[in-house]
């Protein structure tokens, strides 16, 4: 019987020839992120009750990220503190201010195929988009991580899910995501890997591989990976990695749990409605709907391929009179991008508000929260009561095309009519 990638993955960071699911291995990590809200002001205390040094200072990576810019004084003095402990454990890779986690470590090259990634946040496996095997963990888990760069793992089973046919105009991988979502259920993944593949998933830039890793968790999946191939090798050589890759894939005759076949063909723009991730529609039976705010931004949808198709709509129109859009790059990089190629002067000319890249608005942390009764579409994650300020508001999930048509209408709205056919 041959392995999965996950299981290939475990067998490496185990130091084992073959591992199979359901196997408990101990194993090495090869990156340990860390971000403030579930960072070193929660682990300090343990961390040095137990010795209090570090495993490796070049594998740990801190990104400040969810208190930026602080809104409360506890934000700030949660900020200070881990800008402090980085300094004093001399990290060699501490980023803040520069957008959510998950995007800054692919961006900075920390996430290679075939690494074993954990970090203290549920979105963590999104790294699985480039072909690592990465989770999120506790933050009291990381303790051990972070004082013997080790810990255990069950080798989950794998789901693999196929996504054949070419994705139709107007449709993309935040669409496919949802539907899959939406199939599987939102515990339906639970300790398991899901593994994304077929011709529609070969087709996606790395932009869009990485939205359909980052959901993998809301399918309560432990880690999303798709496999690595010339793509990948070559946004990681743009970023300044130059060396040999290890391009892992399933073998043919591996084992997995369950296989999915979909049709990427048929598919039209999905949206999650309130308050699961898997409650969701065609954009089609929720047309209409009235919103209040729309939230283009995370480390889901903020990507420069997502502020560019919103530009495709909104150019040269306005926004609603009833509502507000928030646009937040998910990083400082696609920030510098989007503004070279004049993307952000075409949402403000449309009465955008540019927010700068961090997590306040996604997770109703900072800036953007919403009110008792306000309606929210959004291209985040998440959906839950709550997630977005008041636990009376409501979110719906929907792609970066979705999200800029329904700002044009102050409605839910299929963004289909407001593209060209050159778009995808
Ligand atoms: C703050 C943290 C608990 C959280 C996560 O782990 O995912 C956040 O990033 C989110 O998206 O909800
Ligand atoms: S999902 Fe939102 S809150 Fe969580 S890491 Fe991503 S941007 Fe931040």
């Amino acid at each position: 019987m041959g392995m999965t990638m996950s299981e290939k993955i475990l067998a490496r960071v185990s130091g084992q020839s073959k591992v199979s699911a359901g196997d408990i291995v101990w194993v090495k990590v090869d990156i340990a992120m860390m971000h403030d809200l579930l960072g070193p002001w929660l682990v300090d205390a343990g961390f040095r009750r137990l010795g209090g040094q570090l495993f490796d200072k070049d594998k740990v990576v801190v990104v400040s990220d969810h208190c930026t810019p602080p809104a409360t004084v506890q934000q700030a003095d949660i900020l200070k503190f881990t800008r402090d402990w980085a300094r004093n454990q001399d990290l060699t890779y501490y980023y803040e201010f520069e957008g959510p986690c998950h995007q800054v470590i692919v961006e900075h090259g920390h996430v290679r195929p075939g690494r074993l990634i954990l970090g203290t946040d549920s979105h963590t496996c999104m790294a699985g988009g480039l072909g690592a095997f990465a989770t999120g963990i506790g933050s009291t888990e990381m303790i051990g991580v972070l004082l013997t760069g080790e810990t255990w793992l069950k080798v989950p089973e794998t789901i693999k899910v196929v996504w054949e046919g070419k994705i139709p105009h107007g449709v993309y991988a935040k669409d496919l995501i949802l539907e899959t979502i939406k199939d599987i259920g939102h515990a339906g993944a639970t300790y398991q890997s899901i593994e994304f593949s077929g011709e529609a998933i070969k087709d996606l830039s790395i932009d869009e591989r990485l939205v359909l890793s980052n959901m993998a968790v809301e399918a309560g999946a432990k880690t999303g990976l798709i496999e690595p191939d010339e793509k990948v090798a070559n946004y990681l050589r743009s970023k300044g990695v130059d060396e040999e890759l290890d391009l892992i894939r399933s073998d043919e005759n591996a084992s997995f749990s369950r296989v999915l076949y979909k049709d990427a063909s048929i598919l039209e723009p999905q949206v999650a409605c309130p308050h699961e991730v898997d409650n969701v529609h065609s954009v089609s039976l929720v047309e209409g709907k009235p919103v209040d705010q729309v939230y283009l931004g995370s480390c889901t949808n903020g990507r420069i391929s997502d502020l560019r198709i919103a530009a495709e709509i909104l150019k040269g129109k306005k926004i609603s009179k009833n509502i507000r859009c928030l646009v937040v790059p998910a990083s400082q990089q696609i920030w510098l991008q989007a503004n070279k190629e004049g993307i952000l002067d075409i949402l403000t000319e449309a009465g955008c508000i540019v927010n700068m890249p961090s997590c306040g608005a996604c997770g109703g942390f900072t800036s953007g929260v919403i009110g008792a009764g306000e309606v929210v579409m959004s291209s985040s994650n998440r959906n839950f009561r709550g997630r977005m300020g008041s636990p009376k508001g409501e979110v719906y999930l929907g792609s970066p095309a979705t999200v800029a048509a329904t700002a044009i209408e102050g409605k839910i709205t299929d963004p289909r009519k407001y593209l060209s056919m050159e778009v995808r």
